[in-house]
């Protein structure tokens, strides 16, 4: 069927977001992951690229999501979406504004807007500041974040630096009176020359209003939750049809492996959890790996017996991740990590492991890329935002679940085991 929606990941727990979101709605999600080389066939109406390009070099994502969006057009899209994270995670140099501009330029659009809420996580925006549960974001954890340390909650002020065109706010007050206020206030912000406005949300009543008025913008940037009711209103004006999911949603009988790269409060919470019951655990220290590589990982994991569920876990307190950015430099830490967790997850599918779940964006894109996997096909949410995905690796069928470092309850890793299960 022809594209209709065709939107763009910074990283893959966000695409995974994006795609389980979507499906609710029942119309058909596909998901590649990075621009595929083919040009377009078997096409969704609901198309979405995975990129690993939350932290890369403005140009080199500008680039990326440039290819990315010429593919979505050549399949027939109409509708874009720029996905980044619910906590807006960008470094200082940021992509989320560069990347946005460059999408409008090519779209000869003159506004988009920008909404990372997703209430079911606990992600606000009031007055233009995001709140992560209660907390202003700059207070929340993701203040400690290894890659992307948040610490200014106002989104105007943060995307202001990142972009040439003025950046405006429709706060909670125009969004409440409904959908034609809305368009009122994104028209005189245009007639101002406003090109970025940062839309409030708190409730997902307020998603609902913004994806009615906006519905027909040509580019839409935000969180996952802001995109969800989109192919609701789509298909009711049958622009789309649901139709049955393509893909296979089946995998090989194999033994499960947990992975974690995630450093958030909530991954350390989750590991936590999951060492409590006494399973087999490895835990990865950048420091050692630098000195001495990662055969004594890949050692212990052929040793596994593979009844009961590994876990390898880099995952660590903020005073840990930050003496081993002191002596490594923060790229070197975070890579030598990604590589070790994407070797690992090589060698668990060599010997077998079909059920992989995997915690951290930046690390769920190094596994993804190592397991050689091109597209994933979307099946049951484990958690809000967090579906298990099922895709071909080198021949094996493979069960993946990509859980963003903030989501997922202090039980994630077993729950998503018993998900599969049912
Ligand atoms: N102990 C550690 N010390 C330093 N960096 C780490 C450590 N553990 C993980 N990292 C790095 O921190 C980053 C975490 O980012 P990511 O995987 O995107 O998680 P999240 O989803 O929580 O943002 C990765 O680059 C990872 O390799
Ligand atoms: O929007 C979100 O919060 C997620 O979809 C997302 O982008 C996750 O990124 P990580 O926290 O780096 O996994």
């Amino acid at each position: 069927m022809a594209t209709f929606f065709g939107a763009i990941a910074d990283d893959f727990t966000g695409a995974t977001d994006l795609a389980g979101l979507l499906a609710r709605s029942g119309v058909s999600v596909s998901l590649r992951i990075g621009v595929p080389a083919e040009p377009p066939q078997n096409t969704a109406p609901l198309e979405i690229i995975a990129l690993k390009c939350r932290t890369s070099p403005v140009d080199e994502a500008v680039q990326e999501t440039q290819a990315a969006l010429q593919w979505l057009k050549d399949a027939g899209a109409q509708r874009f979406f720029w996905k980044y994270c619910s906590t807006f995670d960008s470094t200082a140099k940021g992509n989320i504004g560069p990347v946005a501009e460059a999408l409008m330029v090519s779209l000869g659009v003159s506004q988009t807007i920008y909404c990372p809420a997703f209430p079911e996580n606990g992600r606000a925006i009031f007055m233009g500041n995001l709140f992560v549960g209660d907390q202003p974001l700059s207070e929340s954890a993701m203040k400690d974040h290894p890659l992307t340390p948040m610490r200014d909650s106002n989104l105007a002020r943060l995307l202001a630096p990142q972009v040439t065109k003025p950046v405006g706010l429709a706060n909670r007050l125009s969004v409440a009176k409904g959908p034609a206020s809305l368009n009122d206030r994104l028209s005189k912000l245009a007639s101002e020359g406003v090109a970025h406005v940062v839309v409030d949300a708190v409730a997902n009543d307020d998603l609902y209003i913004i994806a009615e008025a906006c519905q027909d913008m040509v580019l839409l940037t935000g969180g996952s939750a802001v995109a969800m009711p989109l192919p609701e209103l789509w298909a009711k004006q049958g622009r789309i049809e649901r139709s049955a999911a393509s893909g296979s949603r089946s995998f090989d009988p194999g033994p499960a492996i947990v992975l974690s790269g995630s450093c958030s409060a909530m991954t350390n919470r989750q590991v936590a959890e999951f060492l409590s019951k006494g399973g087999p655990s490895f835990r990865l220290d950048p420091l050692e790996i630098a000195e001495t590589g990662n055969a004594k990982v890949l050692n212990w994991l052929a040793a596994q017996n593979s009844s009961v569920t590994p876990l390898i876990y880099a995952t660590a307190a903020p005073d840990a991740v930050r003496a081993a950015q002191e002596r490594l430099g923060v790229d070197r830490a975070g890579s030598l990590i990604e590589q070790t967790l994407a070797a690992c997850a090589e060698e668990a599918r060599d010997s077998g492991y079909r059920r992989f779940v995997v915690a951290g964006g930046e690390t769920s894109g190094s596994v993804t890329k190592a397991l050689s996997v091109s597209r994933l096909n979307i099946g049951a949410e484990i958690a809000p935002g967090v579906p298990w995905c099922f895709a071909t690796s080198q021949k094996a069928r493979i069960a993946v679940t990509l859980k963003s470092g903030n989501f997922g309850s202090e039980e994630f890793f077993s729950r998503a085991l018993e998900v599969l299960d049912q």
